[in-house]
């Protein structure tokens, strides 16, 4: 298994560790100014429709190719404005990011509990765009127990516009992470990092997050029907 040594540089992030959430979750409020976020904003926007894939509760599009079951068949079409977020994001890590993924969350949409799967390196690292919001983090389901999502909830990371969030170890490895459908988050005190925030109702705003991950191994042998795929 690939421990958090190998991938990040513990002695840049340690200071940002949530030290309430389950291991290992690293937050560093504005990360990015007003302007780099407008610049992304203005570059994902400018992408041409059929880039995004329009869910029931989101839309998403993807820079540097198609995520296959075990590998990534790499096309570098990252925007100056992103190669340079992977660029920065890069610091903290020692290997390089290699994939981008955009969602789109209009107020009162959010993405089922789930986990990022096999194909990445187990390490998550979100640039939070436009508004915030709070991402739920869960047990995995154990096969004798029918505990509901809310019991299975162990807390929440607020994450705020401009914010980057690193996660890794356990809680990519085992629990499983989602946004609820709703269009307001209330800080309370499930919330692991909203000390500054306590009590506070954030209303949402459309939420663009960028999702910036290393997968481990790389095709670079493409054939332009994958390139038409589906990821
Ligand atoms: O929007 C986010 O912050 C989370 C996205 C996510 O978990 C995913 O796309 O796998
Ligand atoms: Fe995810």
């Amino acid at each position: 298994m690939t421990t958090v040594s190998e991938l990040v540089k513990y002695d840049k992030l340690i200071l940002h560790r949530v030290a309430t959430a389950p291991s290992s979750v690293y937050y560093i409020p504005e990360f990015i100014t007003k302007d780099e976020e407008e610049s992304l904003l203005n570059e994902i926007y400018q992408a041409p429709k059929p880039k995004w894939e329009v869910l029931m509760n989101r839309r998403l599009m993807n820079y540097g190719g198609i995520v296959g079951k075990k590998s990534l068949f790499a096309v570098d079409d990252f925007p100056p404005p992103l190669r340079s977020l992977m660029n920065r994001v890069s610091h903290f890590l020692n290997r390089p990011l290699n994939h981008a993924l955009i969602n789109e969350y209009l107020p009162g949409q959010g993405i089922m509990a789930h986990t990022d799967g096999p194909a990445f390196l187990p390490l998550i690292t979100t640039v939070s765009l436009g508004s915030s919001t709070v991402l739920d983090l869960y047990d995995p389901v154990d096969g004798n127990s029918c505990a509901s999502w809310s019991e299975r909830r162990r807390g929440g990371i607020l994450l705020e516009r401009r914010s980057l969030v690193v996660i890794t170890q356990s809680v990519y490895e085992k629990m499983l992470h989602g946004i609820s459908e709703k269009t307001e988050d209330t800080v309370d005190e499930t919330v692991f990092n909203g000390e500054k925030r306590r009590g506070e109702a954030i209303g949402r705003d459309t939420r663009v997050s960028v999702t910036l991950r290393i997968v481990d191994k790389v095709n670079t042998r493409m054939t332009s029907s994958l390139l038409g795929g589906r990821v």
